[in-house]
């Protein structure tokens, strides 16, 4: 069901500002998204086609296409319009790697772009993204990032700062006056002026060190990206933008606590000792009750004799522990 705003008589809504969400509620939208968006791809797998990811539209336009040439458009629909939840549908939905009719699988998949594009999810799901940097969450998380950068930098040189996930031009990172300039992306920026709407996934690898940065902020952007493989390839990009012109470069990196406090699959040290393996030294680490502050520094002078070299520590998802209540968030390289 779409969250609710309030609308004046011509319509509109009454408040500028995007209704408040819960963090409880909105980690649940962001997890069922996840989920559907997982399930997703492995019916286009099966079905025999590729979606690009973060492209929602996109996305929307070839499943109708394939759907279309495979002449399972009827079955599409159904799944589109059943009601929801549909218990069957549900069930199949997670089963959906085990199905072998291609009919069933249609209408799974209908089911699916139903829920994201017609019900809500997909809007639901950009307002869920967007409590990061709500007060009730500690605030502004490059604060602390300030407050380190402060230690380690020479004053008479500026840095160049990328912000993934930006959801605003006047945090620390961009008032601090550390950093000139401040390229802020979002994949659904809601300031455009200042924001630039893009997948970082999809941003050109810079020809030179003139587009290259000193820092990389990813605060509260890896748990959003949908799956471990991804995330690790995120973490692998990241070398691809930092200078190779100077001494150093860094990477402020922050989660959600649960994502190495209470995980099967990681640590802070596995986490740690992943960005080791790429080349990545922690510098600093900070941890509130909810949220994992850490910076990594990157030495044009490090041995980097790993990259290139054996990644089967990182490739397969390992169980580090297993209690009643814990969460599944894993990176895989
Ligand atoms: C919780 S918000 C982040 C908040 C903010 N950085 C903070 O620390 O509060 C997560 C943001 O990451 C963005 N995001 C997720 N994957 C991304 C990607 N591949 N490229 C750019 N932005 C991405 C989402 O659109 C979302 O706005």
């Amino acid at each position: 069901m779409l969250l609710k705003r309030r609308k004046t008589v011509t319509g509109r809504p009454v408040l500028q500002q995007a209704p408040k969400i819960k963090p409880e509620r909105a980690r649940r939208i962001i997890r069922r998204f996840h989920l559907l968006i997982n399930k997703r791809r492995i019916i286009a797998v099966k079905l025999k086609f590729k979606l690009a990811e973060n492209d929602e539209a996109g996305t929307a336009k070839t499943v109708n296409k394939k759907l279309e040439l495979l002449g399972l458009m009827s079955q599409y629909r159904e799944g589109w319009k059943a009601s929801h939840p549909d218990a069957q549908l549900e069930e199949q939905m997670l089963k959906a790697q085990g199905i072998k009719e291609s009919q069933t699988l249609a209408r799974v998949l209908g089911y699916i772009m139903g829920e994201i594009h017609d019900r809500g999810g997909l809007q639901n799901y950009q307002l869920a993204s967007t409590i990061g940097q709500d007060k009730n969450r500690g605030g502004d998380s490059s604060k602390i990032l300030i407050k380190w950068f402060q230690k380690i930098r020479d004053s008479r040189k500026t840095y160049r700062a990328l912000e993934l996930g930006s959801l605003s031009a006047r945090n620390a990172i961009s008032t601090s006056g550390m950093f000139n300039p401040v390229v802020r992306i979002d994949l659904n920026s809601n300031d455009p002026a200042n924001i630039e709407r893009q997948d970082f996934m999809e941003r050109p690898i810079p020809k030179d060190d003139l587009e290259r940065f000193d820092l990389i902020s990813c605060s509260l952007v890896l748990n959003f990206v949908p799956s471990p493989e991804l995330r690790g390839a995120m973490l692998k990009r990241f070398e691809s933008f930092l200078r190779l012109d100077v001494a150093s470069t860094y990477v402020f990196l922050v989660l959600p606590l649960p994502c190495v406090d209470n995980s099967r699959y990681m640590t802070q040290d596995t986490l740690c000792a992943m960005m080791n393996y790429l080349g990545y030294r922690m510098i600093n680490e900070h941890k509130s009750p909810k949220i994992i502050y850490l910076l990594f520094e990157r030495e044009k002078s490090q041995d980097r004799s790993n990259s290139g070299g054996k990644t089967l520590h990182f490739t397969k998802k390992k169980i580090l522990r297993d209690h009643a209540g814990m969460n599944n968030f894993s990176v895989l390289l």
